[in-house]
C-alpha cells in the first residue's frame, strides 16, 4: 500500500485512485462561497466547486448504517452493472432504437436494508451496484429532518438570484468505489452535493458538442457521449482528440455546480469505499432575451429540436441520418 504523503493525508485521497485518460484536464476552481467570484461563475454558467456552504451539513453522518435505519420502507431503484460503467438510458425510448440496442445495465426496484447487505458483501467480480433514488415522502422522520436542515436558505437564493426554474428533485446517489457515470449532460441546472467519500468529476462545455459525439436524441442513450474514455475509438470519433475538460474531485461538504448542457463524467475513486451525494437538480429558466452570437448550449438545444422535428416529419429515425446527409454532404461541407 502507498504510503501518503502529508499532501494526501490531509486532502483524504491519492493520484493513484483516479482513472486514466488521455485527456486535456484543467483544474475546476475551488471557491469559498463568501468569493464573490462564486455568484460570477454561476451567473456565467461556468462551473465551480463551492465550499463551506453547509447545503447538506445535516447529512453528513448519512452512512450506510444510518441511512438503513432512517430511510423508510419505500423502494429504491437500484442499478446493476457487469463492469465499472453505469451507462444510463431511457426505456421509454427503447422501441426507437431497433433491435441492435442492448442495455448494459439493468434498473431493479430494492428496499434499502437489501441494498445494504449486497453493498456489505460485495466482492470483486460481483456485479455492481449503484442507487440512484429521488428522495421522496418515504423517507423516516429523521432522513425528514435532516433534509429540512439543509442549507435552503442559501440554495434558494442561488435559484432566485439567477432566475432558474424550480427544484424538479433530490437524487441521493450511493455508488460503490470505482462506479463510473459516464459522459453526459443534463437539461437542468445542478447543484451536486458531497456527502461521503470521494468523486473526481470531469466537464466539457457545451460547445465541445463536436468532440463528445452524443447519441441520436430518440437513441435511449440521448444526452450521452458515444465515446468510451477508456478505450476511445479515433476512427469513428475524430474530434475526440481535440477534447480539453475541467476536472475537480469532490468529498463531504463539497458542492460542485454543473451548469445546464455542461457534459459531465463522474467517478467514485478506486479503493475509496463507498460514496453518497445529493444533487440539486432546477429546471432551466425562462429563455430571457435571445443575443447574438449564441451560446453553445442554445445551438445545442437548437440541433436536438432539429432532430426532434425530423423524426416526427420522417416518422422513421432511420431515414434521419441520410436526409441530414444529402443536405449538408457537398451542401455544406
Ligand atoms: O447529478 C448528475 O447530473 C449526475 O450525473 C450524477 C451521476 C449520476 C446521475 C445518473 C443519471 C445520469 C443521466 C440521467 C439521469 C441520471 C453520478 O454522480 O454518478
Ligand atoms: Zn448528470
Amino acid at each position: 500500500m502507498k504510503v501518503l504523503n502529508m499532501a494526501e493525508r490531509k486532502r483524504g485521497w491519492d493520484p493513484s485512485q483516479l482513472r486514466k485518460y488521455d485527456i486535456q484536464l484543467e483544474e475546476i476552481p475551488r471557491l469559498s462561497c463568501n468569493d464573490p467570484r462564486v455568484e460570477e461563475l454561476i451567473s456565467e454558467n461556468k462551473p465551480v466547486v463551492i465550499t463551506d456552504t453547509k447545503l447538506v451539513s445535516s447529512a453528513l453522518k448519512w452512512d450506510i448504517d444510518y441511512l438503513e435505519k432512517n430511510i423508510g420502507s419505500g423502494d429504491f431503484s437500484v442499478f446493476l452493472s457487469r463492469n465499472h460503467k453505469f451507462k444510463y438510458y431511457d426505456d421509454k425510448k427503447l422501441q426507437d432504437a431497433g433491435t441492435e440496442f442492448t442495455p448494459s445495465t439493468k434498473r431493479v426496484d430494492m428496499k434499502f436494508p437489501e441494498f445494504a447487505k449486497k453493498l456489505r458483501q460485495w466482492m470483486r467480480g460481483d456485479e455492481r451496484l449503484y442507487l440512484q433514488q429521488p428522495l421522496n415522502n418515504t423517507v423516516g422522520p429523521a432522513i425528514v429532518e435532516d433534509f429540512l436542515k439543509f442549507n435552503w436558505e442559501w440554495v434558494n437564493g442561488r435559484q432566485k438570484k439567477h432566475s432558474w426554474g424550480h427544484l424538479t428533485s433530490n437524487l441521493l446517489l450511493v455508488a460503490m468505489e470505482g462506479n463510473v457515470t459516464p459522459c453526459h449532460y443534463d437539461e437542468q441546472q445542478n447543484f451536486f452535493a458531497e456527502v461521503k467519500g470521494f468523486k473526481r468529476c470531469i466537464l466539457f462545455p457545451p460547445e465541445q458538442f463536436d468532440c463528445l459525439y452524443p447519441h441520436p436524441v430518440f437513441h435511449p442513450h440521448d444526452r450521452q457521449s458515444q465515446v468510451d474514455f477508456e478505450h476511445p475509438d479515433y476512427v469513428r470519433f475524430p474530434k475526440f482528440r481535440e477534447v480539453r475538460g475541467q476536472e475537480a474531485v469532490v468529498g463531504p461538504g463539497d458542492v460542485l455546480y454543473i451548469p445546464i448542457y455542461w457534459w459531465h463524467h463522474i467517478e467514485s475513486l478506486m479503493r475509496g469505499g463507498y460514496t453518497v451525494s445529493i444533487n440539486f437538480w432546477y429546471k432551466a429558466g425562462p429563455m430571457g432575451q435571445i443575443l447574438y452570437p449564441l451560446k453553445g448550449h442554445q445551438k445545442v438545444a437548437i440541433m436536438r429540436n432539429v432532430e426532434k422535428m425530423l423524426v416526427e416529419a420522417l416518422q422513421d429515425t432511420s431515414q434521419v441520418g441520410p436526409l441530414l446527409r444529402a443536405l449538408v454532404l457537398g451542401r455544406y461541407t
